[in-house]
């Protein structure tokens, strides 16, 4: 049987101490497999970006088991959680591009820290990945010149250029209007079908519920199982 990309078993986790220690996550159950598309709903603080910041290792899980890649993170340390991130593209809200640097130098700076290429091959695959996302007659603009639209596309471009095998978006379209927003997640679907990637998205955005291959829901730290997409919308 396939081995599940991430595979989450009675995970648990809380802030503070003493007597301000809040649990945010109860007894939280997820196997998501190679190449789905997972969205995460959820009211504001039921505690959607804890658990993709834990799954992403860029928090450290506490209680319970997490699986990403093959790799426990529950107990992890530093360097196997900066081993797993090499592994995983970020989409988040705010694009958080670098503004002084270009959208082609943005994209670029992924593929440097993580691999062993020539500069040529390096400014072909990002100078081809902004192409995919539509902005080949972008890329040597800088952020501040790009529509709201157009940066999370180089964002996307970014997270998806060294092909991760799993990506994370926390409301990438919360920033954009609807034709914005529909598109880039369009956009993120097609990228991922083609290169097998997997998916794991939190969004308030009923709009793009379709994309997803299942939706999970989560409420007061706990999450719901497989929802029916037919249910959800
Ligand atoms: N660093 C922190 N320290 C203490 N409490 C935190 C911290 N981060 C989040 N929380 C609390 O944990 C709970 C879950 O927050 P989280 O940000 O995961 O929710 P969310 O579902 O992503 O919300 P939103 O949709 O508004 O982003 C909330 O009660 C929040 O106040």
């Amino acid at each position: 049987m396939q081995q599940p990309v991430i595979h989450i078993q009675n995970l648990n986790h809380y802030f503070g101490q003493g007597q301000l220690r809040k649990q945010v996550l109860f007894d939280v159950n997820l196997e998501i497999f190679s190449g789905e598309i997972v969205i995460m709903t959820g009211p504001s603080g039921s505690g959607k970006t804890t658990l993709l910041s834990l799954i992403g290792g860029l928090r450290s899980a506490q209680a319970g088991h997490l699986q990403v890649l093959n790799q426990e993170l529950c107990g992890a340390n530093k360097s196997q959680l900066v081993q797993v991130r090499r592994n995983i593209g970020y989409i988040f809200q705010a694009h958080n591009l670098l503004k002084f640097l270009t959208a082609q130098q943005n994209v670029q700076m992924s593929i440097e820290l993580q691999e062993n290429m020539s500069y040529q091959e390096v400014q072909e695959k990002s100078a081809a990945i902004l192409e995919t996302v539509g902005l080949g007659n972008r890329v040597n603009y800088y952020p501040e010149d790009l529509s709201g639209g157009q940066k999370q596309r180089v964002a996307i471009a970014r997270a998806l250029v060294s092909r991760p095998q799993l990506v994370l978006a926390d409301e990438p379209t919360a920033a954009l209007d609807s034709k914005s927003g529909r598109d880039v997640v369009e956009l993120m679907q097609q990228l991922a079908k083609e290169q097998g990637t997997t998916i794991l998205l939190v969004t308030h955005d009923n709009r793009i519920l379709d994309v997803a291959d299942r939706i999970v829901h989560m409420e007061d730290g706990q999450l719901a199982q497989n929802t029916k997409l037919a249910t959800a919308v």
